[in-house]
C-alpha cells in the first residue's frame, strides 16, 4: 500500500524564482489500484513521481510503502520496490546491451545482493517466454542490441523490465507520449494486459484524455501543485473526454492549459 502524507515541495524557496511544485498532497493507493493522473503543464505530476520513487525528497510530509518511509530505504531497496517507465524510450534501458542482458539486469533487481547478472540457460528460457507474451516478436531477438529497437519496441521492453519482478508500485510517466498513434495504442494495450494480469498497484501520468479514462479504476486531476479532483471507480465509468475537460475547467477555473493534450 502507498500512502502520501501531507507532501509539499517548493523549488528555489525565498528567491524570485520560487515555485510551489506540490502543496499538501494526500493520497492513498490500495493494493491493485490503477490510478491515472492528468493536469496542466507544471501541475506537479513529475515532481510527485520523483518523490514517490525516492529520487527527490519532499520539504514536508512523507511517502510510506507498507507503512515504511521511502526515505528510510536504500537505493537498491527503492529500485526493487518501484518500477518506472519514462516518456523517453531511450531512458530505462541500456542501448549497447542486448535484450537478454537488459532483462537479466532488471531480473537481478528483485533478487538478494550479489545475485549474478549472467544470462543463464534457465533465465534465457524465462525471458523468451515473457517476451513471447508481449506478442511483438522480441522473443526471436534475444541477442539484438536494444539501441536497434524502435521506440515502441523499447517501451514494450521497458514495461516488461519494470514489471516482471513485481514492483510494489508501477509508475508510468507519460510512457506513450513519444510514440506515434499505432505504437501508443500497442503500448496502452500491453500496459492494460500486464497491469491487470499481475494486479499491480499503478500510478500513470498521461496527457491523453481518452487513455486517462480508459485505463485504471480511479482518476486524479492536478492543478498548481494540488489534487483538485479524485474520481472514484463508480464515477469513472460514465466519464467522457468532454465531461473530463469540463470538470477540470469548473474546478480549476481555467482550461486544461497544456499544448500536449491529446483528446483520444
Ligand atoms: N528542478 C526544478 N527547479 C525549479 N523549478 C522546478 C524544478 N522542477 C520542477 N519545477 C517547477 O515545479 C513545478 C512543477 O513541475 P513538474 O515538472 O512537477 O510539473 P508537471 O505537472 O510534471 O508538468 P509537465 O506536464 O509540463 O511536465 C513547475 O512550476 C516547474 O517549473
Amino acid at each position: 500500500m502507498l500512502e502520501i502524507y501531507q507532501v509539499s515541495k517548493l523549488f528555489n524557496p525565498g528567491t524570485a524564482d520560487e515555485k510551489i511544485a506540490l502543496m499538501d498532497i494526500n493520497l492513498k493507493l490500495n493494493e491493485g489500484d490503477f490510478v491515472t493522473v492528468i493536469g496542466s503543464n507544471g501541475a506537479g505530476k513529475s515532481t510527485l513521481m520523483n518523490i514517490i520513487s525516492g529520487v527527490m525528497q519532499p520539504d514536508i510530509g512523507d511517502v510510506r510503502i507498507d507503512g515504511q518511509s521511502v526515505a528510510s530505504k536504500s537505493e537498491s531497496e527503492r529500485s526493487r520496490w518501484v518500477g518506472r517507465v519514462f516518456q523517453d524510450p531511450m531512458a530505462g534501458t541500456a542501448p549497447n546491451m542486448t535484450i537478454e542482458e537488459n532483462l537479466s539486469m532488471a531480473y537481478a533487481r528483485g533478487k538478494p545482493r550479489g545475485f549474478g547478472w549472467a544470462v543463464t540457460g534457465r533465465k534465457r528460457a524465462l525471458f523468451k517466454e515473457e517476451l513471447k507474451r508481449l506478442g511483438i516478436g522480441l522473443d526471436a531477438r534475444l541477442r539484438a542490441k536494444v539501441g536497434l529497437l524502435s521506440g515502441g519496441e523499447r517501451q514494450a521492453l521497458s514495461l516488461l523490465m519494470s514489471t516482471f519482478t513485481r514492483p510494489g508500485i508501477l509508475l508510468l510517466d507519460e510512457h506513450t507520449a513519444a510514440l506515434d498513434p499505432a505504437r501508443a495504442e500497442l503500448i496502452t494495450r500491453l500496459t492494460e494486459e500486464i497491469v491487470r494480469s499481475m494486479k499491480l498497484t499503478t500510478l500513470m501520468v498521461t496527457h491523453n484524455m481518452e487513455q486517462a479514462i480508459r485505463l485504471g479504476n480511479r482518476l486524479i486531476m492536478m492543478d498548481k501543485g494540488r489534487i483538485i479532483l479524485d474520481i472514484p471507480p463508480e464515477r469513472k465509468q460514465d466519464l467522457t473526454v468532454q465531461k473530463l475537460l469540463g470538470e477540470f475547467e469548473r474546478i480549476s477555473g481555467h482550461k486544461l492549459a497544456d499544448d500536449r493534450v491529446v483528446l483520444g
